[in-house]
């Protein structure tokens, strides 16, 4: 059915849409023809919950909350636009299970939120909040007011993604020298805005004149800049928030700037909004030292039209039953490939978590590989298509490092994502039967350290002596970076991670620890968990892959460890989360080698 009707009780009737925010009439007026637009600001939770059933659409920003209880009530709902990134206000569990479309615009307020974050940094550099407000009050204080040049100073930018870079040309603009940390940023985009990405976080708060956030706001960042992270930085930093709330610790930051060790802030978000009178984020907003703004890093007329334009055309879309462009929620595969492809869907997206997890930065100090082999073995091979597995495997690899909202990986934009972040995933296809494996099917992820083309995202071979023929030239320059998945019985396994044979399912909080292999390594690791608190639900041990008895050769580390010696992977699957300190206590003499922790 077209959206211009909808059929209620045998009775055709247009589509309804509420608006119950500020939201730019250029949206709108594209849905004035085809639906009923209801605008309807002020109202209170109670009415909006008695009124939602009589909607096909609701079309937010960040004030509305929908939750659970709302979108139950919206009974004819098909569609949530957010008229912005952050979907924090949105249940999206909620929205998934009841079948509604959760729409945003990621890239309409990108250029807002940067120049706000410029705004910012010239206020903060030269003390124009405090300067307006001495002189509204009648005072002349030219030299109290004595500000600093950006020209020539260095900006550090935690996180390089769109905001982030487009702070970085701006400033770049403004003669600033550019640093960023980003373990995961596309270093071409990053060289093309000359912008000097250090490998540790540590370089870019000693380095920085200035320092601006701009990651996503997931359990890795929440905090993420606290007391150690601010004592780094030279006393006269200054350090701007445009991101999200909590990143920086408002306590942290607060006592920094009582102390002086650091010099000033600029902050358009707060992890309460409106803050209370009583949070550390009023008596930071107070501070003479501090530059706020009441979350107006998108109020612009342009980034407003952008957004509602965005969404709108989305909700027109899906209510005519086509796919949107931006679902925060949209299903990867389409019904008529579900039976066959669904269970390895569910594999690919839980290698691509496991990869970023296990082979991150923070466990084997390097940068994520952003080149890899993606090879389907066996009936997997005849797939008529692979664009979900491609789509899986991509959405799972971000989903470690990125927001829900900036997340909309689906079949018709993952290739277009995959070459914004600079990843290249090279799949093959090789029909060589596995049934002598006890499963028809698996997948294999490897990560290349070879120089990377910087064509294509997608490039599919069907030849598979086209791997044989490069394999052995490339053999020296592939690492251990490798993961084989196969499905047996609907459930997903993983058969190989890194040089080690297993069998695990990739489900809920996963210790992957490395050891020699020796008696009582188990005992300590499983001692040591007990006293934390965490206790093991199953545990596998692999030996090194092909060769239970080869001797460790290929690490870098062990290699220079006086006698080889034997190796294993110890994986177990434990009941909560385990705590940094507890996961480095595991990395003893008397422990582990390493120590990942994975939640799948
Ligand atoms: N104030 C506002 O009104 C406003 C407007 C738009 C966006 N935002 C916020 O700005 C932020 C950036 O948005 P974006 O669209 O650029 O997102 P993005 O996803 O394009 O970029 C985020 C970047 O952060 C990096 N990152 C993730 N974890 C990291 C870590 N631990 N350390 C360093 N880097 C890390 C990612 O690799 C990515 O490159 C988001 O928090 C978004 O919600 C705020
Ligand atoms: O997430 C966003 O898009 C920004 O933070 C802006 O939110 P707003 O629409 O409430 O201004």
């Amino acid at each position: 059915m077209a959206h211009g009707t909808v059929a209620v009780n045998g009775n055709a009737r247009k589509p309804k849409v509420l608006i119950p925010e500020k939201v730019s009439p250029d949206g709108l007026a594209l849905l004035q023809a085809s639906l009923e637009v209801h605008e309807r600001k002020g109202l209170s939770p109670e009415d909006l919950l008695q009124i939602i059933g009589e909607y096909d659409a609701l079309i937010v920003r960040s004030e509305t909350k929908v939750n659970a209880a709302l979108l139950a009530a919206g009974k004819n709902l098909r569609v949530v636009a957010r008229a912005g990134v952050g979907v924090d206000n949105v249940d999206l569990q909620a929205a998934t299970k009841l079948g509604i479309i959760v729409v945003n615009s990621p890239q309409g307020n990108i250029n807002a939120a940067a120049e706000h974050t410029i705004a910012l940094l010239m206020a903060v550099a030269r003390n124009v909040g405090v300067a307006s407000a001495s002189l509204k009050a009648g005072k002349w204080e030219r030299s109290r007011l004595v500000g600093i040049e950006v020209k020539g100073k260095t900006l550090a930018i935690l996180g390089l993604g769109k905001v982030g870079l487009t702070v970085a040309r701006a400033a770049g603009g403004l003669g600033m020298d550019l640093i960023a940390y980003d373990p995961y940023a596309n270093p071409a985009l990053a060289a093309s805005a000359n912008v000097e990405i250090l490998p540790t976080m540590d370089e870019v708060f000693e380095q920085a004149d200035f320092m601006t956030v701009h990651t996503p706001m997931i359990a890795s960042t929440k905090g993420m800049i606290g007391e150690t992270e601010l004592s780094k930085m030279k006393k006269t930093a200054r350090i701007l928030n445009v991101a999200r709330g909590g990143i920086i610790d408002e306590a942290a930051l607060l006592a920094a700037l009582e102390a002086g060790t650091i010099a000033g802030a600029g902050i358009d978000v707060f992890t309460s909004e409106p803050p209370k009178p009583d949070d550390t984020a009023s008596k930071l907003i107070a501070h003479p030292a501090v530059v706020a703004t009441p979350h107006l890093g998108a109020s612009t007329m342009e980034a407003q039209e952008n957004v509602s334009i965005d969404v709108c055309t989305q909700v027109l879309s899906i209510l005519s039953g086509q796919l949107p462009r931006s679902a925060v929620n949209a299903p990867i595969i389409l019904p008529e490939e579900y039976r066959t492809l669904q269970p390895f869907v569910v594999l690919l997206e839980k290698m691509g978590s496991l990869f970023t997890q296990h082979f991150s930065p923070a466990n084997t100090r390097q940068q994520l590989r952003t080149t890899f082999d993606l090879t389907y073995e066996g009936s997997l091979a005849s797939a008529n298509t692979t664009k979900p597995l491609f789509a899986a495997l991509l959405k799972g690899m971000l989903s470690p490092i990125t927001s829900a909202e900036s997340l909309n990986i689906n079949i018709v934009n993952a290739e277009l994502v995959a070459k914004e972040r600079g990843i290249l995933i090279n799949e093959s296809r090789s029909r060589e039967a596995l049934e002598q494996e006890g499963f028809a099917a698996s997948v294999t992820l490897r990560a290349r350290l070879d120089p990377r083309s910087p064509s294509a995202s997608r490039t599919i071979r069907s030849d598979p002596m086209a791997d044989a023929t490069n394999s052995s030239s490339r053999k020296k320059k592939i690492e251990d970076q490798v993961i084989t998945g196969f499905v047996s019985n609907n459930t997903p396994y993983i058969s190989r991670l890194g040089r080690f044979t297993t069998s695990f399912v990739p489900e809920g909080t996963i210790l992957i620890g490395r050891n020699y292999d020796e008696p009582g390594k188990i005992g300590v690791v499983g001692g040591r968990l007990g006293k934390a608190g965490v206790n093991i639900r199953s545990m596998s041990v692999a030996p090194i892959e092909g060769d239970g008895d080869a001797l460790l050769k290929v690490d870098s580390v062990l290699e220079s460890a006086p006698t080889p010696q034997k190796e294993a992977l110890m994986i177990l699957g434990v009941d909560r989360a385990v705590e940094e300190n507890v996961r480095k206590s595991l990395v003893t003499e008397d422990g582990l080698l390493e120590a990942s922790i994975v939640v799948l």
